[in-house]
């Protein structure tokens, strides 16, 4: 009797390898086997069944594929910005949102023109306070330390006086004529102040304390003194206060205690508030009008503080170009070009009526940050890591604000610590017993020994190159504030060697993690195309670190 087509095919389907059949127990195999006297009609048709059935398998296998690449996306990497005050953290964190949400960059802009016309009346202030004669310093009597917005003062070895005694020459002319920044100062502190948030939180600066007799000679309402502003009254909570007492003086100090008030000068604008929408979402925002397509903005009001800048542009101008002022400023060892918030070089582009920030504007502007400031977004392009949400922290890094930092470090996947290795001849704003450089060598100690971060990633950014070059190249010697540096060469190349080779080492001695990969940069996080190319490095470094730690490549 010939065999049965069924009989004949069992024995085939038994030796295939890819039949999930043949690693079946044998009663188990014995059940699903075909009818023994299948026929071939019906042998196809269970084929072209079990064939369907495996695809449909396969499609959900896809399916489960594709959610966990969604879950994986849905992770969200956590990056924390540390430094001192000053080492360049918001500035960075502007450039991660230029570089990946350039839409709410360009919407945030406009409102940054009021911290960058505060920065340009507080250098002027500071080039008045240094050319004025000793006795209208009203409570300043050295004003060498004075420092509005937090700029780190520079340490004076030169053995010189610390300053010339009596103004120069048109010193009280110049008072005169800039005596309406006076009145915008204070105007714009209130303005950048979030009426919503209650005292503690609001806007912070540090007036110099109104004097208890009036000097000598002290100057009438005619004569303004940039050295001392009334608030203006008529508004329903108090003055700015002080949130931060900076200087000689600092000590704690609650943020409305009188002695906070008399104390030291700082400028910062608590995080979070709604200085930055108040600006953005103002009514004369817009430069065009919807209707007529004709030219309308912010200048067309009447109170806008373009006006008074405008108007004082010229005596502005003449003031920064006065050769005896520079000659002054040269005395003291101001080298306000090297200080944050500088604009005294584009006095005239900055205070046009149509000024509009451009993008390098934005990120000099300086507003020292207290708080934590959170900025998520979403990859949306180059390569493989599109969708990926991330989380930036920026953090305050004057020292009362540090204590902010430690409740992110059990949760945050890799730190930012940036270094201003230009501020060696420097000392902190906030205690001026303490030199720049020393306090950010001990804070990257304290950081990188530290054991909740033993498997967080870490990148050094070696900031204000560009900074370090001018200092360099204007004859400051690196030796003269760092003796451990000897005699070697005070080049820059050598220098950022140096600065390489001793953070990295410091880094190998007191990690408690010696698999970690440190990686450090040579930055000027002001210059956008070389700090985009370097934070592209950095996002898949972090990236591809972060999702191995996770098991999840
Ligand atoms: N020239 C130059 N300026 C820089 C560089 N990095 C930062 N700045 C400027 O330095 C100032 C201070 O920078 P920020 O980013 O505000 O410093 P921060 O670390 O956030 O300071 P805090 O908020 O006080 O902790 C700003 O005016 C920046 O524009 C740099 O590499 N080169
Ligand atoms: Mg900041």
């Amino acid at each position: 009797m010939p065999p049965r087509p069924a009989q004949l095919a069992r024995p085939a389907r038994r030796r295939s390898i890819s039949d999930p059949l043949a690693a079946l127990p044998d009663p188990l195999a014995a059940a699903l086997l075909p009818p023994p006297n299948e026929t071939p009609v019906e042998r196809e048709r269970r084929l072209q069944a079990e064939a369907d059935a495996k695809k449909r398998s396969e499609n959900i296998d896809e399916m489960i594929r594709q959610n966990e690449r969604q879950q994986r996306r849905k992770k969200v990497v956590k990056v924390l910005l540390l430094g001192q005050s000053e080492s360049g953290k918001s500035t960075t964190l502007k450039q991660f949102q230029l570089l990946h949400t350039p839409a709410a960059f360009q919407a945030e802009r406009i409102a940054w023109r009021f911290v960058i016309y505060l920065n340009l009346v507080r250098s002027i202030r500071r080039v008045l306070e240094a050319i004025a004669p000793e006795p209208d310093f009203d409570g300043f009597e050295d004003a060498d330390d004075y420092d509005p917005v937090g700029n780190a003062p520079i340490i004076d070895i030169s053995g010189r006086p610390s300053s010339s005694a009596g103004g120069i020459p048109g010193w009280d002319a110049y008072r005169r004529r800039l005596a309406p920044l006076a009145e915008l100062e204070a105007r714009l502190i209130q303005q950048l102040s979030d009426p919503e948030d209650n005292a503690e939180h609001e806007a912070t600066h540090l007036f110099p304390p109104p004097p208890e007799r009036p000097a000598p000679n002290a100057p009438g309402p005619s004569n303004y003194s940039l050295t001392y502003v009334q608030p203006p009254s008529g508004r329903a909570r108090a003055a700015p206060t002080v949130r931060i007492p900076g200087g000689r003086h600092s000590s704690p100090a609650s943020p409305t205690s009188p002695a906070a008030l008399n104390n030291g000068s700082e400028l910062s604008v608590r995080t979070g508030s709604n200085w930055m929408k108040a600006f953005t979402l103002g009514k004369l925002q817009s430069p065009k009008s919807a209707h007529s397509g004709e030219l309308h903005g912010w200048w067309e009001d009447p109170d806008d503080p373009v006006h008074v800048l405008n108007y004082c542009a010229p005596a502005m101008v003449e003031l920064w170009r006065d050769s005896k002022v520079q000659q002054r400023l040269c005395e003291k060892r101001l080298r306000l070009e090297e200080s944050s918030g500088f604009y005294l070089d584009d006095i005239e582009r900055v205070t046009a009526k149509m000024y509009f920030p451009t993008d390098a504007d934005v990120l000099k502007a300086r507003l020292k940050t207290t708080g934590v400031v959170e900025h998520a977004f979403t990859l949306s392009k180059g390569s493989e890591f599109r969708g990926v949400d991330w989380k930036i922290y920026d953090v305050g890094g004057a020292r009362n604000q540090r204590h902010a930092w430690a409740p992110y470090f059990d949760d945050v996947n890799a730190i930012i610590f940036l270094v201003p290795i230009s501020a060696f001849d420097q000392v902190l704003a906030e205690d001026p017993r303490v030199n720049r450089l020393d306090d950010s060598i001990q804070l990257w100690q304290n950081v990188i020994s530290n054991k909740l971060l033993a498997n967080v990633n870490i990148i050094l950014f070696l900031n204000k190159c560009d900074l370090l070059k001018a200092k360099l190249d204007s004859g400051v010697r690196l030796n003269r504030y760092m003796t451990s540096y000897r005699d070697r060469p005070n080049d820059y190349a050598s220098i950022s060697k140096y600065f390489h080779n001793k953070f990295g080492a410091i880094h190998q001695t007191y990690t408690p993690n010696k698999e970690r990969d440190l990686f450090i940069h040579l930055t000027s996080v002001t210059d956008t195309r070389k700090t985009h190319t370097i934070i592209s490095n950095v996002r898949d470094f972090i990236l591809t670190g972060n999702l191995k730690s996770s098991s999840l490549m």
